[in-house]
């Protein structure tokens, strides 16, 4: 298995109780798995988690064979391997969008850095906007730079929370398809976070429906052709 999230617990300091409670989760390597559920059950937490942003009271998280946090280690979330697209995209509105995608390669050579940045404009369908600045673009080209940006340095693990929210709904049909095609040409390991069932559907090989902090459901790909939204629908 290539994330194993086990018996995740976690409370805010500031909180009463836990907002993540004996919080299971395996995941296979290349599937793409939807975290689907209401707002304040616990999405963002898990992925804050998985990212190495909070440390779980109790519980273990395994990413590509790694401990990556337990009782006894925490790795910190930059030596974790994970590439991020945020809600807002996050884009340096200061850099263009050659610069934003080389961000993460700053170990890298020029060469190294030039070839990966064309690789990853191929990737996205956008060679000949590198040198537009974000402001340029629409949210849609948006979108797939910060794709691109969180892809560049190869991470293991590809994080994404709620990558449609800041796009209407047209656009936001077209792009997840769009969205889709790109992570399985990569092959990366991807965990998607969303309220909107819809998303969740067309983007994921998986959705797990969480609902207080614990997984309620976990549907597959193949299940979709039957009434997938009553089974996540609790
Ligand atoms: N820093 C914090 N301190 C205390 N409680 C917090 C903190 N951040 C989140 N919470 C609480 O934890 C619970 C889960 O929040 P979380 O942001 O993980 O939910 P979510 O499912 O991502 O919600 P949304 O869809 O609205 O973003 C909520 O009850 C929230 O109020």
């Amino acid at each position: 298995m290539f994330i194993q999230i086990k018996d995740l617990q976690y409370k805010y300091k500031n909180a009463k109780e836990a907002v993540i409670k004996d919080f299971c989760l395996d995941i296979e390597r290349g599937e793409i798995v939807s975290i689907l559920g209401e707002s304040g059950s616990g999405k963002s937490t898990i992925l804050r988690l998985i990212a190495g942003l909070e440390c779980p009271q109790n519980g273990t998280i395994n990413i590509c064979g790694e401990t990556v946090c337990n009782r006894s280690c925490f790795i910190p979330p930059e030596k974790r391997g994970i590439g991020f697209v945020f809600q807002d995209y996050a884009l340096f509105p200061h850099m263009t969008v050659a610069k934003n995608i080389q961000f993460g390669l700053k170990k890298k050579s020029r060469q190294d850095k030039r070839e990966r940045l064309e690789e990853m404009l191929k990737l996205v369908n956008l060679t000949d906007f590198a040198n537009r600045f974000p402001h340029e673009l629409s949210g849609g080209q948006q979108q797939r730079v910060a794709l691109a940006r969180a892809l560049a340095p190869e991470p293991s693990l590809l994080i994404l929370d709620e990558p449609f929210s800041n796009l209407d709904a047209a656009l936001q049909e077209k792009i997840r398809g769009e969205l889709r095609e790109i992570i399985k040409k990569t092959g990366i390991t991807s965990i998607f976070v969303t309220h909107d069932k819809e998303d969740a559907i067309a983007m994921a090989d998986r959705i797990v429906y969480i609902d207080n902090g614990k997984v309620k459901t976990s549907v597959g790909r193949v299940e979709k052709q039957r009434p997938v939204l009553s089974l996540v629908n609790h």
